[in-house]
Order: structure tokens, then sequence, then C-alpha cells
């Protein structure tokens, strides 16, 4: 039976987004009902994998622990739920790096998929910005929007035809488990 696999944006689905970017474990706060969302699908079955762009890591906002410390408190909140957090996939480039793995790139996601031996045909991957839906895109997976973080500044840009639009993790959380 083939994995049930999900994709999740970090910054802006997972957790509160910035301008400012989120630089320490103390500004990395939780999204409302995302924590649980996670949970809910993992004890469903589902495999939850992250792809995120962190380009603070480029212009030294922060550092590689203190993005893992993020990481661990991530693990740490879901499986105090019950659930568990898959392989979490980030791109510590900067944009003018020309790196592989910073979406709209599909790099990360091919690494999640090649990590699972699954194909990425139609996995939802669930974003805030045009990169993420654009990265979905590119490697025929389904592109998924929410409105949290900045979903709504992106709901009025060209999206990729097919992206669906939910308002939260929760509400898509609530549709894969119960559907
Ligand atoms: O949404 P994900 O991929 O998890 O992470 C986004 C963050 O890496 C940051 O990405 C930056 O874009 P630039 O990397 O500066 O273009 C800005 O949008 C920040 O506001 C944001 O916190
Ligand atoms: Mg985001
Ligand atoms: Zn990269």
């Amino acid at each position: 039976m083939l994995l049930k696999l999900l994709i999740l944006d970090r910054d802006g689905v997972i957790n509160y987004d910035s301008d400012a970017y989120i630089k320490s474990v103390e500004e990395w706060i939780p999204l409302p009902g995302s924590i649980e969302a996670i949970a809910q699908l993992s004890k469903a079955g589902w495999t939850v994998a992250v792809a995120t762009n962190q380009s603070g890591i480029a212009r030294g906002y922060y550092d590689i622990a203190t993005l893992e410390a993020m990481h661990a408190r991530l693990r740490e909140l879901v499986a105090e739920q019950g659930g568990e957090v898959g392989l979490i996939v980030y791109c510590p480039h900067g944009p003018d790096e020309g790196c592989d793995c910073r979406k709209p790139k599909p790099g990360m996601l091919r690494t999640i998929a090649e990590h699972y031996t699954v194909p990425l045909t139609n996995v939802w991957f669930v974003g805030d910005s045009l990169g993420d839906l654009e990265a979905a895109k590119a490697v025929d997976s389904q592109p998924v929007l929410v409105k949290t973080g900045k979903g709504e500044k992106t709901r009025g840009k060209t999206l990729p035809v097919g992206t669906l639009i939910f308002d939260d993790l929760a509400a898509i959380a609530a549709e894969l488990i119960h559907n």
C-alpha cells in the first residue's frame, strides 16, 4: 500500500511567520491547531514531512543549531499529542546562490519523496507562498494553499491551475482524515 505522505511548508503553515524571519525558538510559535493537526494526521497513518526555505541562515540571522532547536520543539510538541513528524528538509541558502533546493525549485520535495521511495504525483504540498505552490506544480504534486501566514496575500496572485485552498492546517487535517 502506498505511503500516505503529506508535505508541509513551515513558516506560515505550522508556525506564525514574520517578515523579520523566525530567528529563535522563542519566536517559533505554532499556529492555532497546527500541532494537533499534525498529531491527528500522524495517528491516522499519515507521514508528515516538512520542506522549508531558511535563507535566514545564509543571511546570518540565526545558525543551524537554532534551526534544529526549532525543529526539536516541533517534534516535542507533536509527540506530546501522541503523533510524530517525519523528515524535515530545509534550504539554508540565499536567493542568489543558485541552489537546487530553494523553493520554488522542487529539490526538497524530491529529497523527501526519495527518502520515502514514493512518487510525488498528486502528493499534497501545503504552503502559504506562491513559491511553495510552484514547487509542487513543478513535480506534479498537488499545490495546496492555506490562508494563514502569507496565504491571504498569496491568494491575490495568479495561482497554479488546480491549487486547492483551505483556511489552515486544521482544515486540511479534517479533510484528509475524514474523507
Ligand atoms: O515558509 P518557509 O519556506 O517555511 O520559510 C520562509 C522563511 O524562510 C522566510 O522566507 C523569507 O523569504 P526569502 O527567503 O527572504 O525570499 C521571508 O518571506 C520571511 O518572511 C520568511 O520568514
Ligand atoms: Mg511559508
Ligand atoms: Zn538551497
